[in-house]
């Protein structure tokens, strides 16, 4: 039986991630800094936090990392936590460089000192290209970084690192460049699972407003339990690469938001407010992303329209919000 270790096991990818490897058979480990038992509520809507051995310990303390290893010993280590709010990170530059670097550096050293053969996998960010002139789109993996906020920076390093553990050491580390991905098991701070849950108890009378920022921008949104099949893929190749994993679909947020309050029959006068507070010192314009390379070398499949995802985002949200209520002590 294979032995995965997933970091970042609370949050969305980390919850969809482990139900993969669960369902192929593997032996799951998951690490969390957390201790209270609403941080594991992701797991448990999906059925399978019983299933997982949890690692409490903080990925910043090498040592602890160190000890990790030697306990548990994983054939894979998917590294997905993460400081992972770029709003945020403008707001707590120190903490976001810190956590997202340190955590990457001392798990890729304690695999250099452990055992090389552990194949490891690190959460990459389509942040990490920044604002991107017309002709350099759609995005490809070859594009230089050019990163415009504190999460993007925190990210192209964490990425070069992992490189450089490839090429210094011939350790199997590879990145997957994700670009924005959701779920119902989006952090609420996210404006995707934002729009669609406040637009939910607006039509069920729980709400009466949703506040946005910036609705010009233009992003390549697709759908997250898809994406984490991309990862387990990385880390089946004969050979380690960097992929980008996007839809190649892109939407403003105000058109999103317009499908959304026209599937659910909301009207946008009566709803919508727009904050400054919301906008940030810097965003992204327009980015989206090409997935020849992943699907060709990966046989990675991904063919769903941005119709086809605001409607499993809804059917989603809706089941998520039904088991919440049914669940609330958890
Ligand atoms: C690929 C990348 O994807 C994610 O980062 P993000 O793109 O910043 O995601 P978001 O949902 O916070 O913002 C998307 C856009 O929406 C605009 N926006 C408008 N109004 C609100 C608003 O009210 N809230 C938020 N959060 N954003 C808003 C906001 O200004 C931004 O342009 C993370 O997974 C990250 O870890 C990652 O790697």
């Amino acid at each position: 039986m294979k032995k995965a270790l997933i970091t970042g096991i609370t949050g969305q990818d980390g919850a969809y991630l482990a139900q993969l490897l669960l369902s192929k058979g593997y032996n799951v480990i998951g690490v969390t800094r957390q201790t209270d038992s609403f941080a594991f509520h992701r797991l448990a809507y999906l059925g399978i936090d019983k299933k997982i051995e949890i690692a409490y310990f903080d990925l910043t303390d090498p040592k602890a990392v160190l000890a990790c290893l030697e306990q548990y010993h994983p054939d894979e280590i998917y590294n997905l936590a993460a400081q992972s709010s770029v709003g945020q990170s403008f707001h707590i530059p120190q903490e976001t460089f810190s956590f997202n670097t340190m955590s990457v550096m001392n798990l890729l050293d304690g695999v250099r000192q452990f055992d090389r053969k552990i194949r490891f996998y690190q959460a990459s960010s389509s942040e990490m290209f920044g604002n991107v002139s017309f002709q350099n789109l759609p995005i490809r993996e070859s594009l230089l970084f050019h990163p415009v906020s504190p999460y993007g920076i925190s990210k192209a390093s964490a990425h070069w690192l992992t490189v450089n553990y490839r090429e210094a050491y011939g350790i199997f580390t590879t990145c997957g460049i994700l670009f924005n991905h959701e779920s119902a098991l989006r952090g609420e701070n996210f404006v995707i699972k934002k729009l669609i849950n406040t637009a939910l108890k607006i039509q069920a009378g729980k709400a009466e407003t949703l506040t946005l920022g910036n609705l010009a921008v233009s992003r390549d949104w697709g759908y997250a339990p898809k994406y984490v099949e991309a990862m387990w893929k990385m880390l089946q190749q004969e050979r380690p690469g960097d992929y980008i994993i996007c839809s190649g679909n892109l939407s403003t947020l105000q058109e999103l938001l317009l499908k959304v309050f026209d599937q659910l029959g909301l009207d946008m006068g009566k709803h919508l407010r727009l904050d400054q507070a919301f906008m940030r010192s810097l965003d992204l314009g327009v980015i989206y992303g090409d997935n020849t390379k992943a699907k060709a070398e990966l046989e990675w499949e991904y063919n769903l329209s941005t119709d086809d995802l605001i409607a499993q985002l809804i059917a989603d949200e809706r089941e998520w919000m039904a088991w919440g209520d049914k669940n609330k002590e958890v």
